[in-house]
């Protein structure tokens, strides 16, 4: 009986059935990308200890990485208070009569909704510090769906990033309005 469980399987049915159970279907393994995304969410100051805050000369503060991440990889959070545009649009006044306060606020449409996440208030979460770039980013927005079915807006690497490159991604409000106070909207 030992004998036979130490045999070497044939090439015949033994074999196929072994190369068969250890193989992940491309669902199984979107799922477990997905809940792994779900735990860096839930679990932000271990994942954004690869993310080192920095002055960048012109910009104020911005994030460098500390590691290596392949296309696609899950970064961050842009983390933040999510509010109803009506509230939006309130302190986004209230925000613009005191110049001391930086632009943080990001809308996004989801699944036909509109939402602003509201990253104003000083924080340790670091999405809020990732400065822009039109012409040379290496992250792009995505929102994913938390298990509460809340909408949150994350960033993810849109090629391979090196260690020491800083992390960029374009902010999308390309209007004339937005660029002619800020013409490095267009220009970084
Ligand atoms: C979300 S904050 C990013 C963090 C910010 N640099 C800080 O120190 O808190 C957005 C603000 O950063 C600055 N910023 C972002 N990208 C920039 C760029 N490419 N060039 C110049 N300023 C930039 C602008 O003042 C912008 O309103």
């Amino acid at each position: 009986m030992v004998e036979k469980i130490l045999q070497k399987p044939s090439r015949g049915i033994e074999s196929f059935c072994y190369r068969r159970s250890t193989r992940k279907t491309a669902a199984t393994l979107q799922k477990e990308r997905e809940k792994e995304i779900l735990w860096l969410i839930e679990h932000p100051l271990e994942n954004e200890k690869d993310l080192i805050i920095e002055e960048f000369p012109g910009k104020g503060r911005g994030i460098r990485a500390a590691k290596n991440y392949s296309k696609n990889d899950f970064v961050c959070e842009y983390k933040g208070e999510i509010i109803s545009m009506k509230l939006a649009h309130k302190r986004e006044n209230e925000y613009a009569r005191d110049p001391s306060i930086g632009s943080y606020m990001y809308f996004f449409v989801y699944k036909g909704r509109h939402y602003c996440v509201d990253a104003t208030d000083d924080s340790s979460y670091k999405g809020r510090l990732i400065n822009h770039s039109y012409l040379n980013p290496n992250l792009r927005t995505q929102v994913v769906q938390d298990c509460k079915g809340n909408p949150r807006l994350c960033l993810f690497a849109l090629r391979s990033i090196k260690p020491d490159e800083e992390l960029l991604y374009d902010y999308g409000d390309h209007s004339a309005e937005s660029v002619a106070g800020n013409p490095w909207i267009l220009n970084s």
